[in-house]
């Protein structure tokens, strides 16, 4: 299986877990799009009834050409289980997203969910964080201070390109993302910390100690790790 087979087995395997009256966090990125389309196969053909919670606006437009009724974060008063892809999983399941520019609304539908399930190909899988660039979202006023301060500091940071305008990508909230390339990250809290204390930074993007299970895509079918908390 190539790494879009493994994507699409994860994200089939992950609607497994969906239950009757959830209401379900949904992803963003490839993976979370074939989630998105076998859950839109199984609300059609068994009637299930189901709220889902959109990270972003790709993300709804897929539901809502699958007939999926969505409402936002704000109107729902849990979310049961969120299903979302993600860029790098290292051995302590911690994670980096936000390789797609949606981390913002990723991280407050994660946060605000009762489980969080990440669906990746075993790509994604590595023993320490940093492989992957680390995004971290930004408004635009003030972005260069912050991108010299970050340069300064060591931690090489490119802004994220729009591939069709060939301009700084905007995402969703009209923000930049600066990506972070790192090789390594030794410590991934005390990184986190400082990132989210700059001011200007609206988010970055480590997701620590969030994920309960995890499923991955293997060449001899999808593993089911339920992650300790
Ligand atoms: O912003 C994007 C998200 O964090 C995605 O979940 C992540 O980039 C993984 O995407 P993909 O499933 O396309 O590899």
């Amino acid at each position: 299986m190539n790494q879009d087979q493994l994507k699409k087995l994860v994200g089939e395997k992950s609607v497994e877990f969906v239950e009757d009256g959830m209401v379900l966090g949904l992803g963003t990125g490839s993976t979370s799009e074939y989630m998105i389309d076998a859950l839109g196969k199984r609300i059609r053909e068994e009637k299930l009834n189901i709220i889902g919670v959109t990270t972003s606006k790709r993300t709804a437009r897929q539901a809502q050409s699958l007939g999926i009724p969505l409402k936002s974060v704000d109107e729902v008063d849990h979310i049961d289980l969120t299903i979302d892809g993600a860029d790098e999983i290292s051995s302590d399941f911690q994670g980096i997203k936000g390789g797609g520019a949606s981390l913002l609304f990723e991280k407050i539908v994660a946060i605000n969910s009762d489980k969080v399930m990440w669906i990746v190909d075993e790509s994604k899988l590595s023993p320490k964080l940093g492989s992957f660039p680390l995004p971290i979202e930004v408004i635009p006023y003030g972005s260069q201070k912050i991108f010299d301060r970050l340069e300064k500091k060591g931690l090489n940071p490119k802004y994220m390109i729009d591939p069709e305008t060939n301009e700084r990508l905007r995402t969703d909230s009209n923000n930049y993302i600066i990506n972070l390339h790192l090789h390594e990250i030794d410590h991934p809290h005390t990184l986190a910390n400082y990132l989210i204390n700059q001011v200007g930074v609206v988010e970055q993007g480590l997701f620590l100690d969030m994920v309960n299970t995890v499923i991955v895509g293997r060449q001899d079918g999808p593993e089911i790790i339920q992650v300790k908390r």
